[in-house]
């Protein structure tokens, strides 16, 4: 057997747990024992607590200074290790690296005479039955990279979750206001419209439009308009409840659905939500500017279909825009 002395990791002890057998671990050396062990191999304590690994394993995991790396090869690992729960171990990694069970091997120690570390190093090749002190994982190299593998294809897989998740996301909402974009408000409305009526419920419609919008930007140029975008789709969704769906219908008008709502509540909205946009502010190299809007609604039972509701909310923006802006109007029966 190869003598390794030189390549193994020096043993740290950081854990609290100070029991007489970790004791007597520590006496046999674990860097002597794991540096005459020529295969990748990893002593833990009883708790399961990784004490010392040797170079080989370095050379096969190659991010091994990763705490991580290592812990998740082990997180099988049972703070009271009897036989059984070794045994388990052994099964369960064995089943998740397919055709190689992994080796566990018991440290024997609280004999009358501690063996040699070559004596020691053979134990560890011809597992005993005695009480450990402590254990040696020899991990056979394709286990290594098989659990690596695993770990890759988990990260990977996570990764994958995240990026379909943010695509979805991606898809439905309006990259400037982070407000749904008008594709999702539409398939919205449209479940809304045949599942409300089942239930007995009523929606209305609300289109916003901010005021002579086409001035904020001439004057104090197109990112303090956006930044009025925001700031305007901000207060509309402050406003709303999480049951609602505010929308960007695109440039500086909105969309909102009020669902399982009356004309009447609507109006309680829009009498808060319009006091909030006159009071808003938004940042410009002169200071501040303040804007208002104005808003068309309509439920949907006044209407004969989401079209139908949409087109009479905007009749009523434009009446609202033509009596002064402002204000809000309420689409003719
Ligand atoms: N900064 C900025 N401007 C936008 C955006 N989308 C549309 N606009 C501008 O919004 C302005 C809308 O102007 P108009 O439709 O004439 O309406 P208005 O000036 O708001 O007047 P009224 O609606 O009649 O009160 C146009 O100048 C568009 O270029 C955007 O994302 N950011």
């Amino acid at each position: 057997m190869s003598t390794l002395a030189s390549s193994s990791v020096p043993f740290e002890s950081t854990d609290e747990n100070t029991d007489t057998q970790q004791a007597d671990t520590s006496k046999l050396g674990i860097a002597s024992i794991l540096a005459n062990v020529t295969e990748a191999a990893v002593v833990t304590n009883l708790s399961g607590k990784i004490v010392g690994y040797n170079r080989q394993l370095n050379d096969v995991v190659p991010h091994i200074h990763d705490a991580h790396c290592i812990t998740d090869l082990f997180t099988l690992s049972s703070k009271s290790l009897n036989t059984t729960c070794l045994t388990n171990i052994g099964d369960t990694v064995g089943r998740r690296s397919g055709s190689f069970p992994i080796q566990l091997t018991r440290i024997h120690t609280g004999a009358e005479s501690q063996p040699s570390i070559p004596t020691f190093v053979s134990m560890l090749r011809a597992p005993d039955t005695r009480l450990p002190a402590a254990l040696l994982y020899k991990l056979d190299e394709h286990i290594l990279r098989f659990s690596m593998r695993l770990r890759q294809i988990h990260i990977a897989k996570k990764e994958h979750a995240r990026y379909a998740k943010q695509a979805t996301l991606n898809a439905i909402t309006d990259p400037l206001t982070g407000l749904k974009n008008r594709r999702f408000v539409q398939s919205f409305m449209d479940l809304q419209w045949h599942g409300q009526f089942r239930k007995g419920e009523d929606s209305v419609l609300i289109l916003f439009d901010i005021d002579h919008f086409k001035q904020i930007n001439d004057t104090h140029g197109h990112p303090v308009g956006d930044e009025a975008i925001k700031v305007f789709a901000d207060c509309l969704l402050s406003q709303a409840r999480p049951t609602d769906v505010v929308g960007r219908w695109g440039g500086e008008e909105f969309i909102v659905l009020l669902t399982n709502c009356s004309c009447e509540q609507a109006r309680v909205y829009l009498e808060r939500v319009m006091t909030h946009i006159r009071l808003l502010k938004v940042p410009c190299d002169q200071g501040h500017i303040s804007m208002t809007a104005s808003a068309g609604y309509c439920a949907f039972s006044q209407a004969k279909s989401v079209e139908h509701s949409f087109t009479q909310a905007d009749t009523a923006l434009y009446a609202a825009k033509s009596n002064g802006r402002d204000r809000y109007k309420k689409a003719s029966a």
